[in-house]
């Protein structure tokens, strides 16, 4: 009989991933109060990762390190294999409230960020300009954040933290200040520049459907102090129409199965 043939190719060889963030031991004490206990977590390169939990449980916290705005009282975070001693260009940070300077044009506000490296002013605003058309505000250029909607300013925020084109995107709530229609398009809008733009995601929310929505995985953290509880990949389809992929039996029930699990967390 013919000896067997290997069967190494029957199978796709998994993707090797790259973590690019990675979270060792980290603990945050406010004076006598632990917010979080021994996080250890894996954000691979190119995926959408949510941080979700009842509120207080510390998913500011969390991000705020990892943008190396706030120091860890023990442990460390580790981009590209590097420690993080504070904030870098490889990471932006994008606020709850957009942080925009009122004073300043749209264009200016995007390309701030540029302007502080020293980058020549032809050059920021052509690449302000680009990332303007990207989230969709081409013609706003000249406008004010007064003149904007609060949808349309959240746009603003996110493309100026494209606009230094940093590897890692980090959100506070990108969503939480517009209404649900505004909402919806604009995780289209982040699904959309995951696919185009290969950029790492990091974002809070409250919302368990918008985590299942939009992440490639999803932290969930325990109630204070903040541990890990669970990892979640919600395995939903990415084909179907917004409305198709929210109707579909494995989108209800990874919501439902999330809902079961911080429901211990809620009093
Ligand atoms: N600067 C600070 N000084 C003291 N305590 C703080 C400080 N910042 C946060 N905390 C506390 O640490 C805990 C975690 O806060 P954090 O904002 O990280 O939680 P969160 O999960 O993002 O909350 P939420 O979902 O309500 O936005 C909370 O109990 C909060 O009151």
């Amino acid at each position: 009989m013919p000896a067997a043939l290997p069967r190494i190719h029957e199978r796709p060889m998994p993707a090797i991933r790259d973590n690019i963030v990675e979270v060792r031991g980290l603990s945050k004490f406010y004076g006598g109060f632990q917010a979080l206990k021994e996080i250890d977590l894996d954000f691979p390169e190119g995926e959408l990762i949510s941080l979700l939990g009842p509120s207080g449980c510390g998913k500011t916290t969390l991000l705020k390190m990892i943008a190396g705005l706030l120091e860890p009282s023990a442990g460390q975070v580790f981009v590209k294999g590097k420690a993080v001693t504070g904030p870098g260009p490889e990471r932006a940070f994008v606020f709850q409230d957009f942080a925009l300077m009122p004073w300043a044009t749209v264009l200016r506000n995007v390309a701030f960020g540029l302007e502080l490296r020293g980058t020549p002013k032809a050059e920021r605003h052509e690449t302000a300009r680009r990332y303007i058309a990207e989230v969709g505000l081409a013609g706003f250029e000249e406008r004010y954040p007064h003149e904007l909607s609060g949808g349309m300013r959240q746009r603003v925020g996110l493309a100026r933290a494209l606009a230094v084109n940093a590897d890692v995107l980090l959100m506070d709530e990108p969503f939480s200040a517009v209404d649900e229609q505004t909402r919806r398009k604009f995780q289209e809008d982040l699904l959309h520049l995951r696919r185009v733009q290969r950029k790492t995601f990091i974002f809070v929310t409250h919302s368990i459907e918008e985590a299942v929505y939009v992440s490639d995985r999803i932290v969930l953290l325990s109630r204070r102090p903040g541990r890990v509880s669970r990892i979640i990949e919600p395995d939903i389809p990415r084909d179907g129409t917004p409305d198709e992929i929210r109707r579909d039996r494995r989108y209800l029930d990874t919501v439902e199965d999330i809902w079961d699990g911080l429901k211990q967390f809620v009093d």
